[in-house]
């Protein structure tokens, strides 16, 4: 993977104030967000905050309303071309071409992102072996299983060697261990120095692959950092979970709020956080009964956006 390393001056993605509006509705509103090049930065929050629009934006599939973007240095829209012919987009849909083998959809990719006749069968096989699909090569897409399918659009995007990859939630709605699969491959890009941004809504993807995650909601980015720092931030180090009926978990979030502390409900429990700060006397209040646990990025999420987690 070729990157230019330039000690982080020209970020690989900046917006500026950048607003989307579809009719009345406002998808992305007035977003700043800059990708530094050669890192990782997972794009996090719940459907509908605005990932995918944001994603089209960088490619010009859809035009923003007001504010500014530049991707690899180019101007967007008004570069896009050259901008799209630097970087490598994995769409969330499948749209690879089922009558055609693995080899040939590389093939196809290969010539529209204009990579020379002489390296471009080295490419298809580099691309091939990246996504563990060298001894599939000549299986036609249809009789490859969801997760090649998968592996093979991401090594499509790859195939002219970007710089800057985009992946829209790659492993949305696959099973553990194909997700597990792709996530090797995607850290992989990372180690080689590719940029990468990745719009997901699962928490443990963004964490486990991300440099920094950037949490997303009603098209803005509400915060950003590394995901121990944001745990740190938000969340604190540790949280105390308490079980009980309604009454009991509304008393608890009643009492923890009062001492300013962020709370977080699931079904049968609430979550204190940040507990490592509760005062004895709220402690005493609580009771005894309080299960302890590390903060996670879960809770951050749930405590930001205010919303369940899949
Ligand atoms: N072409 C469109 N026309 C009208 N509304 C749209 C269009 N595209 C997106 N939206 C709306 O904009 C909002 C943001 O959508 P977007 O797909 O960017 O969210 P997201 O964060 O990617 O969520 P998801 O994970 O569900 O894809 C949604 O409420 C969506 O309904």
């Amino acid at each position: 993977m070729t990157v230019q390393r330039d000690g982080g001056a020209t970020p690989a993605i900046s917006l500026r104030g950048v607003v989307k509006r579809f009719g009345d509705f406002t998808a992305v509103d007035g977003l700043d967000l800059e990708v530094p090049a050669g890192s990782c930065l997972g794009l996090l929050g719940p459907n509908g905050a605005g990932k995918s629009t944001t994603m089209k934006l960088l490619t010009a599939q859809a035009l923003a309303d007001e504010g500014t973007i530049r991707v690899l240095g180019f101007p967007v829209p008004r570069e896009s071309k050259r901008a799209r012919a630097a970087m490598g987009v994995v769409p969330q849909q499948d749209n690879l071409d089922e009558e055609l083998t693995a080899q040939e959809n590389l093939e196809v990719f290969a010539h529209l992102y204009r990579v020379p006749r002489r390296s471009r069968r080295q490419a298809v096989d580099d691309a091939l072996a990246l996504a563990h699909l060298t001894e599939r090569r000549l299986t036609k897409v249809d009789d490859l299983s969801g997760g090649m399918r998968r592996r093979l659009l991401i090594a499509r995007g790859l195939v002219h060697r970007p710089a800057l990859v985009l992946l829209d939630e790659p492993t949305v709605g696959l099973d553990p261990q194909v997700r597990a699969e792709l996530w090797g491959l995607i850290d992989g890009l990372r180690a080689a120095g590719t940029t990468v941004l990745m719009s997901t809504h699962y928490i443990e993807e963004a964490e486990r692959l991300a440099d920094e995650c950037a949490l997303m909601s009603h098209g803005k980015v509400i915060a950003r950092g590394t995901p121990a720092r944001l745990v740190a931030e938000h969340a604190g180090e540790r949280a105390v979970e308490h079980y009980g009926p309604p009454d009991r978990l509304s008393d608890v979030e009643r009492l923890a709020r009062g001492a300013g502390l962020p709370t977080r409900r699931t079904g049968p429990s609430v979550s204190v956080l940040k507990a490592e700060t509760i005062p004895p006397s709220l402690d005493e209040e609580l009771g005894p009964d309080g299960v302890r646990r590390a903060s996670s990025l879960e809770d951050v999420f749930v405590v930001l956006t205010g919303e369940r987690v899949e």
